[in-house]
């Protein structure tokens, strides 16, 4: 087609609401030429009117509709910047923006001026627009951008850091050299970024350029703007103090009744302080679930008039739900019993979330010092967490990596929530109710609580080699479905050992 100069790609997964405002910004293009430029729509799995409203909005201006090959942001905007490759002169200009994003009048204009001044990649500013998130968060989240941008190139920027999928663009001659986007999932942009960077061409991030995306938490990318602004909003909404909160405060805040259970095993040397620290005004059921203790644990309890039950099997998530299954609570809150340093914080930080604030889901987090003999090394505690659980919940479910102790014992809930999920019966308790929870709940109804420092009984080695065998089987089976593993096989000289994971899961409650 002769006179072509610039295709525009737009991925978009459902956004019937957005895309018309899109689609006519897009028409509406001041300083070029209607036949000059093309706009490439690639639908990705929609199921409503996204089409229908962009082909209403697009006036005059060549729209085409396609479907994208694959699934995911990465496999539309991929699809569509090789069809504008293939329509376009070897100099024409790839740009492409998102479905929620609104182009300014001269976006296009600037960017084939940048292209006649020899521009190969432009990056563009984006402006967040309509938001319902918290300034501070909003800044918090504009202030990584520069960081990112460091992370990524190792460079400074001249006008401003930004590359987004809301606006870039690329000669076709620079696409073909560096062969194409891959289609990620998601943070495809950045991954573009890199491969730009990689092969030497220069990015102009020029302020002229500019784009509005709206500001929604709930995007359509599992990684990207939303996530981050999601998470943002939530550390400032949902993230709590225990000095917060006081007994008297919480006494008058209290509608529901409340059961705390303790699973224990073998914590003769804590669970005393602990039990003689508890708020029981606040508390209206206090169990201890005991798996098994050979030391005087039952006897503690006991001693103090404190209900103490044996779990049937083995596990710490099978106490939790055999302690679920004994009691009656509308709240409950767990609380692990290896706690050295327990105060009554724990308990009024725990409850007071869950008492003051719209959530179902309260997770402790503290500072975790590691002893070793007489020595402490502050916030070295926590070596399953570092090594494992977070980097799994940044790989798999970037929305709980705000969770700070995502596999502390220090959990509350309401009692219909933890009756509807499953508890894994060993160590993998913890990460999968968490994970069920967000599936269940959602992000905005979870909370964490800042509980202060907290020193915990430290196992081997060896022993959390298993541990992290069940938060790992946990968590697989929540992402990739049903897996087994069978016992955990450890080299030793010329020999090895074999322990076997506890990765059985009790069933919901409330279907009994
Ligand atoms: O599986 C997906 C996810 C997203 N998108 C589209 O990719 C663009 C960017 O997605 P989103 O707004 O969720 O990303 P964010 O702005 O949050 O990074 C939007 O046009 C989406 O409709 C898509 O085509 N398929
Ligand atoms: O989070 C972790 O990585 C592990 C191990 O922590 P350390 O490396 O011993 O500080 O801690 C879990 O298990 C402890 C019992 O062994 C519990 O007390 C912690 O609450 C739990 O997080």
């Amino acid at each position: 087609m002769t006179g072509l100069r610039a295709c525009v790609v737009v991925p978009a997964h459902n956004e019937e609401a957005l895309v018309g405002a899109c689609i006519a910004a897009l028409a509406d293009q001041r300083g070029v030429a209607r036949e000059a430029y093309e706009v490439i729509l690639v639908l990705d799995r929609c199921t409503d009117a996204t089409a229908e409203r962009a082909r209403a909005a697009a006036g005059d201006t060549t729209l085409h509709v396609i479907d994208a090959i694959g699934t995911g942001v990465g496999h539309a905007r991929r699809t569509g910047m090789d069809l504008a490759a293939g329509r376009l002169p070897h100099d024409g200009l790839i740009a492409t923006t998102d479905a929620d994003s609104t182009p300014a009048p001269d976006w296009l204009a600037t960017q084939l001026q940048a292209v006649t001044d020899g521009a190969r990649a432009i990056g563009g500013r984006v402006e967040i627009g309509d938001h319902d998130v918290p300034d501070a968060a909003l800044a918090r989240r504009q202030a990584e951008i520069p960081r990112r941008h460091a992370a990524l190139t190792g460079e400074g920027a001249r006008e401003h850091h930004q590359f987004s999928g809301a606006s870039l663009a690329v000669t076709v001659d620079t696409y073909v050299q560096v062969g194409a986007l891959e289609p990620r999932d998601a943070l495809e942009d950045e991954g573009f970024e890199r491969t730009l960077h990689r092969h030497g061409i220069p990015i102009e991030r020029l302020a002229a350029v500019r784009v509005t995306t709206s500001g929604r938490r709930i995007g359509r990318a599992p990684r990207g703007l939303a996530v981050d602004l999601r998470r943002n909003a939530w550390l400032d909404e949902r993230s709590f103090h225990h000095a917060a909160f006081t007994v008297d405060a919480l006494l008058a805040a209290k509608r529901q009744t409340i059961s705390l259970i303790l699973p224990t095993r073998n914590v003769e040397g804590t669970l005393g302080r602990i039990l003689d620290t508890i708020p029981r005004a606040l508390v209206d059921e206090l169990l201890v679930v005991d798996g098994h203790s050979t030391d005087g644990t039952i006897d503690i309890a006991t001693e103090r008039g404190v209900r103490a039950v044996t779990q049937p099997a083995t596990g710490k998530g099978d106490a939790m739900w055999h302690g679920l299954a004994h009691t009656t609570g509308e709240l409950v809150v767990y609380l692990d019993a290896d706690t050295e340093d327990f105060t009554e914080a724990f308990v009024l930080g725990m409850l007071g979330p869950l008492l003051t604030a719209p959530v179902d889901f309260v997770k402790g987090h503290f500072r975790r010092p590691f002893k070793h003999g007489d020595a402490t090394r502050p916030d070295e505690g926590g070596r399953v967490t570092e090594l494992l659980a977070r980097p799994y919940l940044n790989l798999h479910f970037p929305p709980l990596a705000v969770f700070r102790q995502p596999l502390a014992g220090e959990i509350g809930a309401t009692r219909a929530l933890l009756e509807s999920i499953p508890f894994p019966m060993g160590y993998g308790v913890e990460i999968a109710m968490l994970i069920d929870s967000y599936r269940a709940v959602g992000l905005e109804r979870m909370a964490q609580v800042d509980l202060g420092t907290r020193q915990n009984r430290h196992q081997s080695l060896a022993d959390l080699s298993k541990m992290a065998l069940e938060v790992l089987t946990a968590a697989e089976r929540r992402t990739h479905g049903d897996v087994t593993p069978g016992a955990l096989l450890v080299p030793a000289a010329g020999d090895f050992t074999l322990k076997t994971p506890v990765t059985e899961e009790r069933p919901p409650l409330n279907g009994r």
